[in-house]
């Protein structure tokens, strides 16, 4: 049926059309023109069944492209009925207009040019499907009016899935070969390379490119080249297919490959197709395995242990070259055998059950026996494995033998603990006792149950190792270290710890041991030691050692904040002990010490340096003025009388006082300086005090340099010796002379001996001095009596040292005997200090003195003690009144009557008086008046140097010779 109803492009409907397809189709060229109406018919009908056994099917369009006449064939080729199409364009069933086809074919029915198979996607389908669709058409011109186009169709759908499938499939394999791993090639005949993949690049470093056109073999090294010409030869004869020949290729680095090969010839045998897999990386792990097979074999034989491998059978594998020995058998008559065969002796041992054991139970076992026929312990470690087992036996006999010392040593050990002396303790890491002996039981007065578990800081309060912390951080090792225990009744002993704490391979501490030792008694003992060291036995005050230590450190405290050092001398100390003796000034000394530290604060030093010579340091937040108030409350303090004996003694001081930090920096300048000023204050008069000035430093330098000078002046010959006449008062005649020293200083001058006898006494270099006085004096004095003949009385003084002197009697013996001065013309002059400086030796020596026939007098009386009592101690002959009492100014006749008082007493006590200093007239009749013995001052003679003394003598009137 036609269901066609469409208008045609042409005029002559479906027939007509159907002839110009024939015509169009040049199917039904060769046939000639109808006869008939009925031919045309016929043939129109043969054409209609062409048209439905065609795959094809016809269509005309009109001039705006639309779709005038579809061919029935359509629905049953693509099961369209062509009515859907009809009135359509060719735009509207496209799915894609850019499509290059159909872009072409309007292109050319614009121009009006016919198209060949255009194929393009539709949307023609029954059921929504996708159709490829192929056209071909030309134009339809009628009287050269174009009317449209007519063409045929065919749905191409199956060709074009096909084609896609096919194109998917190549990529889908160029993909599977160009990811391949392997190398993938084809070579001809010749063995050239026609293609081959990526991979080449990955294993051999070659671009594709450039091994294509090349000799497979050119890759292959050397050495394996035959091996694949053979493999080639046995594929041409035999095979078409080759595995897995393994070569060795050359890449392009230079590195060598291994490589495993499979070659197979195409259906052709025209070319063949290889594939070559790097085997590298498994060459190098079995090489790897290979050496660690090697270096595990080498341990084996090296190690000390013997070492046997038993297959599940207990047949021997190996045995390493120490089993052999160790079994006594040689190897090759082990391996293979079973155990019992190999060493039946093991299976009477405990060894063979152990291994049975780690065999069947496939679980380690490690165990220790005594291998009764090596005679010697062995410890075994059998590892079961898939395969059987591997024993090692290692020799234990030494190790079992210092466990056996360690074990006698350790019980020795415990015994000395408990049997020494010194306290023992074993502490775990968190400082608790863990064992302790008897004697730190007894030192602490707890029993062994109290302390075990106990903290270590129970015991040890004042030891900083005690605490866990300490302990387990290490630092509780201690040596020689001193701390206190606190025993059980709550007082502290002191102790000796030396303690070690042990720490495992990752230093965390395991436990602390310690031995304690009582060292109380030696601690007291040094308390005391320390005290006598430290305390002046009289008084209990630091002594000078301990002040320089507390002195140091209150300036190192102060902060360049003023400290003021004060130097006290107790005035006249010396004659009270003198005269009282020393019990009542060891009293007096302690009451000053005792009043000195009530005066003064807590932080205050209070010091004694020897004799009468106290030190206080303070701090002085005013300075110089916190120091004299501090002075003020020390006099104040000293001022009241002190009870000795039912005796009221007053004590007065002189106090010299340098401050830190202008005075000095070091406490050796600032005692220097304080000494000074004290030296100062004494010379100002009693009782008084002085800060230390800059100029007294210069003193103390001068005295210093004079000191220096004063050592050398005797070989020098620097002194000399003046003589002052003296005169008898009654006939007012010459009788004698002092001598007195002259130091001539060859850049000083004359320096005065008052200046320089001190420091010469002080120095100890007035023995030397006073030797020299007395022989020159002694013998000058010899030389005028035997030129001028007649006697002539000296006077030498002599210094308090040289009484203290015990050969000084010897000397004197000496010098009248070496000078041949007659004993009775040499007078000793001595001062009242230095006789009562030490009452009982001066009273010894003078007593002595006394047998030479020699006489004494008392110099300078009247200026010290003046006590005319206790004079009659002395052996004395003479006393010598000073200038000072000689020449008092308060009226002549209160002189007068004082000095003839004086002189009554004295010649009352059968001694003689010698007035010193006279310079007037009215002092000499004075003196007269008074009954004075003898007398010498300016008024008669100045000192003379010896060569004036000679002249002075010559000038007198001659006298009887007398001795
Ligand atoms: N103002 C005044 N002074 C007078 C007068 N007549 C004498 N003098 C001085 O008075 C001092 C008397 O000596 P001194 O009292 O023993 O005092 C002596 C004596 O204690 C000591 N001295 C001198 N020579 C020696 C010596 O060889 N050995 C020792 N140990 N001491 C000596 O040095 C002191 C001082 O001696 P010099 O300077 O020589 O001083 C001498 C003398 O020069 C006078 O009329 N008016």
């Amino acid at each position: 049926m036609d269901t066609n109803p469409q208008p045609k492009p042409g005029s002559n409907g479906p027939q007509t059309a159907l002839r110009q397809l024939a015509d169009s189709a040049s199917m039904l060229a060769w046939m000639p023109e109808p006869r008939s109406e009925e031919e045309l018919r016929r043939r129109e009908e043969r054409l209609r069944s062409l048209m439905d056994l065609s795959t094809d099917w016809y269509w005309e369009t009109d001039e705006d492209d639309r779709f005038t006449f579809i061919s029935d064939s359509m629905q049953r080729l693509i099961g369209l009925h062509p009515s859907i199409i009809i009135g359509k364009t060719r735009l509207d069933l496209a799915i894609d207009h850019s499509h290059p086809d159909l872009v072409k074919c309007c292109e050319k029915v614009a121009r009006r040019e016919p198209f060949r198979n255009i194929q393009y996607a539709t949307n023609l389908s029954a059921n929504g499907v996708m159709r490829y669709t192929s056209i071909s058409g030309e134009p339809v011109f009628e009287d050269e009016v174009f009317r449209g186009y007519r063409g045929v169709g065919r749905d191409v759908t199956a060709e074009v899935d096909v084609a896609t499938q096919l194109s998917l499939l190549a990529a889908e394999n160029k993909a599977l070969v160009e990811n391949s791993l392997d190398i993938m090639m084809l070579f001809d005949k010749t063995g050239k390379i026609l293609r081959v993949n990526e991979a080449v690049m990955d294993v051999l470093g070659y671009q594709p490119v450039e091994v294509l056109g090349k000799r497979y073999l050119d890759f292959i090294v050397a050495e394996d080249r035959e091996k694949t010409r053979t493999i080639g030869a046995r594929l041409n004869r035999d095979t078409n297919t080759i595995r897995d020949v393994e070569f060795r290729c050359a890449c392009k680095d230079g590195r060598v490959v291994h490589l495993s090969l499979s070659v197979r010839w195409s259906d052709d045998r025209r070319l063949t197709y290889a594939t070559a897999r790097d085997l590298t990386g498994r060459y190098r792990a079995r090489a790897e395995l290979d050496k660690s097979n090697k270096r595990l074999f080498s341990m084996l034989e090296s190690i000390g242990d013997a070492f046997v491998a038993i297959d599940r059978e207990w047949r021997v594998t190996y045995v390493n070259r120490r089993t052999a020995r160790f079994i006594g058998r040689r190897r090759d008559a082990l391996i293979g055998k079973t155990l019992w065969e190999a060493a039946p002796e093991l299976l009477t041992s405990s060894v063979f059950a152990y291994c049975r054991k780690a065999m069947e139970t496939r679980r380690n076992t490690f165990f220790e026996v005594y291998y009764e026929a090596a005679h010697t312990w062995i410890e075994v470690r059998a590892y079961p494995y898939d395969g059987g087992l591997s024993v090692f036996f290692h020799d234990i006999s030494a190790r079992r033998a210092a466990e056996r010392t360690i074990r006698q040593s350790e019980q020795r050990l415990r015994e000395v603990i408990e049997l020494t002396p010194a306290g023992y303790l074993l502490a775990d890491a968190q400082s608790r006792l863990v064992a302790v002996n008897p004697a730190l039981c007894d030192l602490s007065g707890y029993s062994e149950e109290e302390l075990i578990g106990e903290s270590m800081t129970r015991l040890f309060p004042s030891y900083p190792g005690a605490s866990a912390a300490s302990v387990q951080e290490n630092a509780a090792s201690a040596h020689g270290m001193e701390a206190t225990l606190r025993h059980k009744h709550g007082h502290l002993c002191y102790v000796l710890i030396n303690a070690n704490t042990f720490r495992d391979a990752e230093k965390n501490t395991l436990s602390l041991t310690a031995f304690v030792t009582d060292i109380t008694q030696r601690k007291q003992a040094e308390a005391r030691l320390e005290q006598l060291a430290t305390r002046d036995v009289l008084t209990g005050l630091p002594n000078r050692a301990a002040l320089n230590e507390q002195l140091q450190s209150m300036l190192d405290a102060s902060q360049q904040q003023s400290v003021a050092i004060m130097f006290i001398d107790l005035d006249r100390f010396k004659e009270v002990n003198d005269s009282m003796g020393h019990e009542p000034g060891d009293v007096l000394l302690r009451e000053v010490a005792c009043r000195l530290q009530k005066s003064t604060r807590p932080n205050d030093i209070v010091a004694r340096l020897g004799g009468d010579e106290f030190v206080v340091a303070a701090p002085c937040s005013k300075g110089a003025e916190s120091a004299a108030k501090i002075v003020g409350k020390l006099f104040a303090a000293l001022a009241a009388p002190v009870d000795i004996a039912g005796q009221e003694v007053f004590v007065g001081a002189s106090i010299g006082i340098s401050m830190f930090p202008q005075d000095g920096q070091t406490k050796e300048l600032l005692f220097q300086n304080a000494d000074t000023a004290m030296y100062r204050a004494k010379a100002a008069g009693r009782n008084g005090y002085r800060f230390f000035e800059a100029e007294m430093s210069v003193e103390a330098k001068t005295r210093m340099a004079l000191e220096h000078a004063l050592r050398r002046a005797l070989e020098r010959g620097e002194f000399e010796l003046h003589y002052q006449p003296r005169l008898d008062l009654k006939t007012m005649a010459i009788v004698g002379m002092e001598a007195l020293i002259r130091w001539n200083h060859p850049q000083l001058g004359r320096v005065s001996p008052l200046q320089f006898i001190p420091i010469a006494e002080e120095r100890g270099l007035i023995e030397a001095i006073g030797q020299w006085v007395l022989e020159e004096a002694c013998t000058q004095t010899r030389r005028l009596m035997d030129k001028f003949g007649r006697s002539l009385r000296l006077s030498v003084n002599l210094s308090a040292r040289q009484l203290r002197s015990a050969d000084l009697p010897q000397q004197v013996a000496a010098c009248l005997n070496k000078t041949g001065l007659p004993a009775h013309l040499l007078e000793l002059e001595l001062t009242e200090s230095a006789l009562i400086e030490d009452m009982e030796i001066s009273t010894a020596v003078l007593k002595e003195l006394k047998t030479l026939g020699i006489s004494l007098s008392v110099d300078d009386f009247g200026t010290g003690y003046s006590a005319l009592a206790y004079l009659r101690r002395f052996p004395l002959d003479t006393l010598k009144l000073d200038r000072s009492f000689v020449n008092q100014e308060n009226g002549e006749i209160d002189s007068l009557k004082f000095i003839k008082a004086f002189v009554d007493l004295a010649h009352a006590l059968n001694l003689s008086v010698v007035a010193e200093g006279v310079e007037t007239k009215e002092t000499l009749q004075c003196l007269r008046e008074a009954s004075c013995d003898e007398a010498q001052g300016y008024l008669f003679a100045r000192p003379l140097p010896f060569n004036a003394l000679e002249e002075f003598l010559s000038r007198l009137p001659a006298h009887e010779p007398n001795h």
